[in-house]
């Protein structure tokens, strides 16, 4: 299946939800008017690392953002994802979700590795269920910046045969080697593309690094952004990956008896 990808390498005002929807809608209209079918937005772009205000912007699952989401997605008939602070009672998560084109929540997936350097761990809960979610009949999963650098956890994801991992982040830029890096690895080592949206500019205490990408299963990079605001266009074919898992069977030769 062929699917037009559009990445929303988006700035984040700090703290800002209803100025940083009023940016996403605008981007996301254009990548509709552009005829994309998926289009993906950065880790918790409507709020940035605004941690210890997150009492007080921080939302449900039925809040404005996610209506919002909803609406568009129906509206433009397309798919849409990306990370978003949610509050569930008195516990915060950094919540990856997607919305089908009829408009259903068919993701919600809780960051399960939280960010020491950027204090997530003083301020949210991690999650404990998988990422894995239907992109139309393609099995697919969506994670969270750090957890690409926990290629076990990436690797649960794949053995339902999934074919992509999107990954949402607002990965600093003293590490964008890493990002790419890790990201080429984790496409190589579970032969399925990699779908990888990071947010760019800065706040108090962060520069972030941008370069989001679109590596195929082979683990060559077929779109990558620059540094500055901007939508990185790029079509898939999932199907694709058949080809390569034939050619080096790594999911039948896994000896997982050795790895426990
Ligand atoms: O692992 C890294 O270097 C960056 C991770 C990060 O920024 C995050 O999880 O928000």
């Amino acid at each position: 299946m062929k699917k037009n990808i559009a990445i929303i390498q988006m700035d984040i005002a700090f703290g800002e939800p209803e100025e940083n929807r009023r940016n996403a809608r605008k981007q996301i209209e254009t990548a509709a008017a552009n005829g994309s079918d998926v289009i993906v937005l950065p880790e918790l772009w409507t709020t940035g690392y605004d941690l210890s205000r997150f009492d007080e912007i921080a939302e449900d699952l039925n809040g404005p953002t996610h209506n919002m989401l909803r609406d568009l997605a129906l509206y433009h008939q397309v798919t849409l994802m990306g990370s978003v602070a949610e509050r569930d009672g008195n516990h915060f998560y950094n919540t990856f979700v997607t919305y089908d084109p009829t408009g259903a929540r068919v993701a919600s997936y809780r960051k399960a590795h939280l960010f020491r350097l950027m204090n997530e761990e003083k301020y949210l809960h991690p999650g404990h269920e998988k990422g894995n979610f239907p992109l139309e009949d393609v099995p697919v999963a969506g994670v969270i910046c750090y957890d690409i650098r926990f290629p076990e956890w990436m690797r649960t994801h794949m053995l339902d045969g999934s074919r992509a991992l999107f990954v949402v982040a607002e990965w600093p830029k003293p590490r964008v080697d890493h990002w790419r890096h890790l990201l080429i690895s984790r496409a190589i080592e579970n032969q399925c593309f990699v779908i990888a949206c990071n947010r760019v500019g800065d706040d108090p205490n962060n520069v972030f690094g941008g370069h989001s990408l679109v590596i195929d299963p082979w683990g060559t990079v077929v779109a990558e952004a620059g540094e500055e605001e901007d939508i990185l266009y790029t079509s898939v074919d999932f199907s694709d990956v058949e080809a390569i898992r034939e050619q080096i069977p790594i999911f039948q030769d896994r000896r997982p008896e050795l790895y426990e």
